[in-house]
């Protein structure tokens, strides 16, 4: 004996605490109790096959649950193996022990569900009296009854004989839990946990069990008939949304033993919601109804059903161990969604074309988390432009071989000018669209042109002939820009637009990032994707100011400012009253009250009232002329006719 072991101790264990806690607290809700007694009536026929196979030869296998409102009941019974009263002691009132498991050691039986001794307890969660009458195959002269109230202390009396070997377990239900003996709530209830279980569930006196659905992987399927078979399954199981397509799933590695089948929903995606729904069975019972982290993050509009026989349950049988064989599952999901969208695209285009005018913005997010869908989906997929849906390759060829895509969310000078032009401008402001059409443009080897980007703004404000001297340059800063606006001499079309203001679309975008972070408003797989092209901008330059020096006014302008004429203050300040008065025009609805607006309003509406106050000041005639004394510089400013409009 080792030091100190003459001190061990056995530990105590509480009974009464630990039946409790194990009772009501192991489950999530209180329907896993009818999942456990119709899996035990289940694992009671597989028994019964196993060590009677000339009597269960003999009679047709049969589960049948009953619910009495009115006597708040709900029963359990099967045609199974029943228990000897030994047994009842041994297996059923012993917590932790069952015959189950030892069962399938013994035989290495695969169809056998049970493994913990611990489900029966979980009737103790919704009834407060459980009593349990059993014939065993062995003894079939002999009917036995458990009773017990609360699961702590039991007593076994002799019954009235049966007729057969089997077994029912009866639930006095607690009130709480008395709408489970409401008959249509059962068969919700076991239609879903049993829809893959072999022995057939009946409700009530149904003639139809509640798992009478053709399982389309287990059943010999005529070749013409298999996809028929999938769609039904799938429209049948599928809780929220029809399907537009369903595939088989059946890994094809040793990686994982599930088999079964998904299918792309229907139904609601907006952006990047998340509708994966999964359904993960073992050995043919329901372990985890929502088993969503199976599947990609990017999957959100697959359903599915899986079935293994190893993968490991938690002790609630709720959950399932994230180790070797979970992960395998988890890539052979991610590959068979893969190649189901492929099949999909190659075999069933009308299916195909479905899914893409419904899951388009799932799709452009998924393309860019997995390679192969990216090369599936690159020149399928709609991308929301200025001109509806189009596919890149659209937006490129209607682009002369360059993808545009606004980094603003919509309307804009920039935006403007294009759309004269008559090219398609992607929304950048859309989930995924602008990191899509990055790649896009870097694997087709296409230009992008990024609108509201200094690198877009360029495409379309070429440089002036001449660099302006920064002396004028800063004259005019003065004149004509806000704080945070960068004034920017270029040439653009038309030349009657004497200028612009742009909106730095980065700059608004890392705002509204910033603004829906804080807010919590976009999940944060989004959040990151948004990020990633938003790092670049500092923010500190709200908008560019684009003077066009090959308009004429711009070029009359510079020219009295440079001949030191009094008037070109006062033309300075119409041209900043045009400026703000078009950029509150192209912010309307899209940048708010908190956009770039480039000014006050008001102060530029005033401005054109004091320059028009200034030219139209009383004058001193002059007899030579006979003209009215409007400085010469000014008067080019606002009189087409004299010089025939020749440059306009
Ligand atoms: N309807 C039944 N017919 C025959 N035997 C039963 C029935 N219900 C329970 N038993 C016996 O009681 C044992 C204990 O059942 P219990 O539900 O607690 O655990 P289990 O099914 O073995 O394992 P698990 O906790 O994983 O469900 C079973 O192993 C089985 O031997």
């Amino acid at each position: 004996m080792s030091e100190g072991q003459e001190n061990l101790r056995t530990t105590e264990v509480d009974l009464g605490g630990l039946v409790s806690v194990l009772a009501t607290h192991l489950y999530s809700t209180p329907l896993v109790a009818l999942r456990e007694l119709v899996q035990n009536a289940h694992d009671s026929h597989t028994r019964r096959r196993l060590e009677d196979p000339a009597g269960a030869a003999g009679h047709a296998p049969r589960i049948t649950v009953r619910g009495d409102v009115a006597r708040r009941t709900v029963s359990i019974e099967d045609t199974g193996a029943g228990l000897t009263e030994p047994e009842i002691h041994a297996y059923l009132a012993t917590v932790g022990t069952g015959y189950t498991r030892l069962l399938r050691e013994v035989t290495g039986n695969e169809e056998l569900i049970g493994a913990f001794g611990l489900g029966f307890l979980s009737a103790f969660s919704v009834a407060e009296e459980v009593t349990v009458t059993t014939v065993s195959h062995r003894e079939p002269q002999l009917c036995h009854r458990y009773r017990s109230r609360g699961g702590e202390q039991y007593s076994v009396e002799p019954a009235p004989p049966r007729p057969s070997p089997g077994t029912v377990v009866e639930l006095t239900l607690k009130p709480e839990h008395g709408h489970l003996a409401d008959e249509q709530a059962l068969r919700e209830v076991l239609g879903r946990y049993c829809v893959l279980l072999t022995v057939p569930v009946h409700v009530g006196d149904d003639e139809e069990p509640v798992n009478h659905l053709l399982v389309p992987w287990r059943e010999p399927v005529p070749e013409a008939r298999q996809y028929a078979a999938r769609m039904e399954f799938a429209a049948a199981f599928g809780r929220r949304f029809e399907p537009l397509t369903a595939f088989p799933f059946q890994p094809l590695d040793g990686g994982t033993d599930a088999i079964g089948l998904l299918w792309v929903q229907d139904g609601g995606s907006y952006g990047s919601s998340d509708n994966r729904d999964l359904a993960v069975y073992l050995r043919g019972m329901l372990l985890a109804d929502d088993a969503r982290d199976l599947l990609p993050s990017w999957a959100g509009f697959i359903g599915g059903v899986v079935e293994s026989n190893r993968l490991t349950p938690t002790a609630s049988r709720e959950d399932l161990q994230r180790d070797d064989h979970y992960r395998a599952l988890q890539q052979a999901l991610t590959d068979a969604v893969v190649n189901g969208l492929y099949e999909t695209a190659r075999l069933r285009p009308a299916a195909w074309r479905r899914i893409l005018a419904r899951h388009g913005q799932d799709l452009l997010g998924a393309a860019l988390c997995d390679d192969r869908l990216f090369t599936l989906l690159a020149d399928d997929v709609p991308v929301p432009t200025s001109q509806g849906d189009l596919t890149a390759g659209a937006l490129r060829a209607a682009g002369q071989g360059a993808v545009h895509v606004a980094l603003g969310s919509g309307g804009g000078f920039e935006e403007m000018l294009y759309r004269a032009m008559q090219v398609p401008i992607a929304r950048g402001d859309r989930y995924a669209v602008l990191p899509f059409l990055r790649r896009y443009a870097q694997l087709r080897d296409c230009r992008i042109v990024e609108l509201g980007s200094e690198s877009g703004n360029r495409e379309l404000f070429r440089d002036p002939e001449r660099p302006l001297p920064a002396e004028e340059l800063g004259w005019l800063t003065a004149a004509l820009a806000e704080e945070g606006e960068q004034l920017v001499p270029a040439r653009f079309d038309p030349p009657a637009l004497p200028l612009v203001l742009v909106p730095d679309r980065e700059a608004e975008l890392k705002a509204r990032i910033e603004d829906d972070q804080a807010d919590a408003r976009i999940p944060s797989a989004a959040l990151r994707l948004a990020r990633a092209f938003t790092a670049r901008t500092d923010g500190t330059v709200r908008a560019r100011l684009y003077l066009n020096t090959a308009s004429p006014a711009v070029q009359d302008l510079l020219r009295a400012y440079r001949g030191g004429h009094t008037g070109s203050a006062t033309a300075a300040g119409l041209l900043r009253s045009l400026k703000v008065i078009m950029a509150t025009a192209g912010s309307a609805g899209s940048a708010g009250p908190a956009g770039p607006g480039g000014g006050d309003l008001g102060a530029a509406l005033a401005g054109i009232g004091t320059a028009v106050a200034a030219l139209t000041a009383p004058v001193v005639p002059v007899p030579d002329t006979g003209q009215d004394a409007l400085p010469a510089d000014l008067r080019t400013l606002f009189d087409d006719d004299e010089r025939g409009g020749s440059t306009r």
